[in-house]
């Protein structure tokens, strides 16, 4: 919510896409998530930007190895940084900027633990087993927040001037709350009374 409300255009698009897919149903529910292609394009900018397990869970290599040119001793505790690997330039087009549209462009990417320049879940067989349920519990809120309701900052914030600022640990999360205004949608329920006034 934090980066799309910073992004007009992509929030007009994401809620023009759920609004699409659930018509008058008057509520979002788990039917037609699959439907919202877009919506997971925003997740996964979401997950390459700001991971919550920045660090992954640390590993460590029984035999001594060698990757590029560096020599790994036995026993090493291994560290992998996909908070830098997921905004780094060398895999990533204007890499510090929310577009979820390169995960429409290049569809192929995924958060599977395929592609190691975005590994949200990480990879391997100690990659989150998590996943499936994580998936749907970011898609669901987040298309209902964006069906019933659009929003707008408190006055006195821009859009651009949004504190993004993060507190890093095991996981990361924003350092203060994200204040939003909603401002329900009522035409979304006039077939189904789910707004009595
Ligand atoms: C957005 C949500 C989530 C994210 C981004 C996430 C991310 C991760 C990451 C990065 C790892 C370490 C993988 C590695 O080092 O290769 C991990 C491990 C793990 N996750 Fe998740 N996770 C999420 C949700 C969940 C949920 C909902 C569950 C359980 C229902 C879960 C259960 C676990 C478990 C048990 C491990 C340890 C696996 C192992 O060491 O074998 N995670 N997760």
């Amino acid at each position: 919510m934090a980066e799309i409300i910073k992004k007009p255009k992509v929030m007009e698009r994401a809620q023009s896409e759920v609004r699409s897919v659930y018509g008058n149903k008057g509520y979002v529910d788990e039917s037609e998530l699959h439907q919202l292609t877009y919506l997971k394009c925003v997740i996964n900018e979401t997950l390459r930007l700001h991971p919550p397990v920045p660090l992954l869970i640390q590993r460590e290599n029984k035999e001594p190895c060698q990757i590029k040119g560096y020599q790994i001793p036995a026993n090493s505790r291994i560290i992998i940084n996909a908070w830098a690997i997921g905004r780094d330039p060398r895999y990533w087009v204007d890499a510090m900027d929310f577009k979820p549209e390169r995960f429409v462009d290049d569809y192929l990417i995924d958060n599977r633990g395929t592609n190691f320049e975005f590994i949200p879940f990480g990879g391997g067989r100690r990659m989150c087993p998590g996943i499936a349920f994580a998936s749907p519990n970011m898609e669901l809120p987040l298309a209902q927040f964006l069906y019933h309701f659009d929003w707008k900052l408190p006055d006195g914030i821009k859009n651009d001037e949004l504190d993004m600022t993060e507190l890093f640990g095991i996981t990361t999360r924003r350092r203060n709350h994200l204040c939003l205004i909603p401002i329900i949608v009522k035409d979304m329920h006039k077939d189904n009374n789910v707004i009595s006034s």
